[in-house]
């Protein structure tokens, strides 16, 4: 999971890609980076490290240009320490292309071979994203032939990019001398939206909608699965659908944690979608655990608050703010590496104590993963002196790696996998452990907006939404990661 951004304008976009990429710092703390365009060249600075860190004065000022985009990079393919696979990518023929991603490729070991074996590019990263973007100008070229560039071949290559790429991507690309283009895959697995047009006559395009409103743009629409957006240098848009059939399944874990709650995403509004997973939980709490048994419900921070909230208003049981978050540590679920993540979390909660003192406390987290962050809170809730510590989670049990984005590659890392809630709720260390419905989320979420066909929650039912995932598949995936997986899970 990464964000990605691109803008389009009739004045210099630096400043403002830099605002946007720091709304969108919530998907990605690991490397960032900025390209713009002017007069046909591409400028661009990238590096490891959190946005405020990368820019420098000097680096803003080397950014000129009034069209460019952004990426701030959350690594699920190849080697998270590497310096060289922080985005934008870039290519120097047809025309020159630069390019940002978010999702993963689950076929990017075979299309590798390909590109060298067949359409002759060398790829010089384990990057899945630079293979994705050597697919794209290999297929511009064919569809140019050595003609000047058409809307209609960019349309056709982006369909044949669609044929022979799988997994999950949202893309946007500069080409140098034309415009943006930007496209989701089939399934729409993760978003894309557009901005309305601004009064400068420019436009935008984020993975979410926060970083429109909060850097004075509106949003039009999301990207549609398989649809492809092309806006020339004139600010003139056209799109197409270029996939041969498109279906709209969202990624239910942008729901559940990565994105923002301000954020609208594909027509439902992530807050609301909290709220109504808060309010199935409260059921299951209730059929769980007698509510005279509970005294207070404590969230833990940041993600889980809105279901907490609203579970607690229909039990009928105070809300209380137990931990504190430190709000100079970033999110531990995205830090690399299960040691940095298991330190992080103290470093990052501390428990006032006077909220768990002889209480009956039930602490509400959007989900358990890999259970780092569940069994060290219990711990700290008992060491502040709760009487009973219970667990809920808003999500059900994460029992199947994620290949679409979402760094949970294998099953040994799942604190879930292989275990019953009882086995789980021994080794989280609590008193009762109540997970959500796996029907019962999708529901909550499927009302906020009926005309989607479905989500990829892949990781709750093990059904994967481009239907070509098997064990091997995922065994390959995870080849060349860095940090190494597994991990395994509960330790
Ligand atoms: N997904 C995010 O990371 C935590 C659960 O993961 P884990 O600590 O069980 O791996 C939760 O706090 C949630 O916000
Ligand atoms: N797979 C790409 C994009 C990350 C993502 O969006 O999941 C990378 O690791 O850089
Ligand atoms: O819940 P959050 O958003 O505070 O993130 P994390 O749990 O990854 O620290
Ligand atoms: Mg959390």
């Amino acid at each position: 999971m990464c964000g990605i951004i691109g803008v389009v304008s009739a004045t210099p976009v630096n400043q403002l890609i830099y605002d946007a990429l720091l709304l969108l710092q919530h998907r990605g703390q690991d490397a960032t980076g900025i390209v713009t365009e002017q007069d046909r060249k591409f400028f661009m600075h990238k590096a490891k490290g959190m946005v405020r860190d990368v820019f420098r004065t000097r680096n803003m000022r080397a950014l000129p240009g009034s069209t460019g985009l952004g990426q701030v990079r959350y690594p699920t393919a190849g080697d998270a320490n590497s310096e060289e696979e922080a985005q934008p990518f870039y290519v120097n023929a047809p025309f020159g292309i630069v390019l940002v991603h978010n999702g993963n490729i689950t076929n990017a070991k075979t299309l590798r071979q390909e590109l060298f074996n067949t359409d002759h590019r060398h790829t010089n990263t384990t990057s899945d994203t630079e293979v994705l973007l050597n697919v794209l100008a290999h297929e511009l070229e064919r569809k140019t032939a050595g003609q000047p560039l058409t809307t209609e071949a960019i349309f056709a290559a982006v369909r044949a990019v669609h044929r022979r790429v799988r997994g999950s991507y949202a893309v946007i690309a500069m080409i140098a001398g034309y415009g943006m283009l930007a496209f989701r895959d089939p399934h729409g697995i993760r978003p894309l939206c557009l901005s309305q047009r601004h009064a400068d006559g420019g436009y935008m395009l984020a993975s979410e909608s926060v970083a429109l409103e909060g850097t004075g743009y509106a949003l039009a629409r999301d990207i549609q699965p398989g649809e492809a957006i092309f806006i020339n240098q004139q600010g003139e848009i056209s799109q197409a659908q270029c996939a041969d059939q498109a279906s709209l399944h969202p990624c239910i874990f942008e729901y559940i944690y990565l994105a923002r709650p301000d954020s609208v995403l594909d027509g439902i509004s992530v807050y609301a979608a909290r709220l109504n997973m808060g309010e199935t939980l409260a059921q299951r709490v209730l059929s769980a655990v007698p509510p005279k048994d509970i005294d207070v419900v404590i969230p833990i921070p940041e993600s889980s608050r809105p279901s907490a909230m609203q579970l607690a208003q229909l039990i009928g049981k105070p809300y209380r703010e137990g931990f504190v978050k430190n709000r100079y540590v970033g999110r531990t679920f995205i830090m690399p590496g299960q040691s940095v993540r298991k330190k992080s979390v103290r470093q990052k909660l501390n428990a006032i104590a006077s909220e768990f003192k002889g209480r009956n406390v039930l602490l509400v987290d959007d989900s358990i993963v890999r259970g780092t962050t569940s069994k060290e809170i219990v711990q700290m809730a008992r060491e502040a002196g709760a009487n009973k510590v219970y667990m809920a989670s808003a999500a059900p049990p994460v029992r199947y790696p994620n290949v679409y984005g979402i760094d949970m590659p294998t099953t040994a890392e799942l604190v879930a996998h292989g275990r019953s809630v009882e086995e789980i709720r021994q080794l989280i260390g609590c008193d009762a452990l109540i997970y959500q419905d796996v029907q019962a989320m999708k529901r909550a979420v499927h009302a906020l907006n009926p005309d989607l066909d479905g989500f990829d929650a892949s990781c709750f039912d093990g059904q994967y939404i481009t239907g070509d995932i098997t064990s091997e598949s995922i065994m390959a995936l995870n080849e060349g990661r860095n940090p190494a997986q597994p991990e395994v899970n509960g330790e």
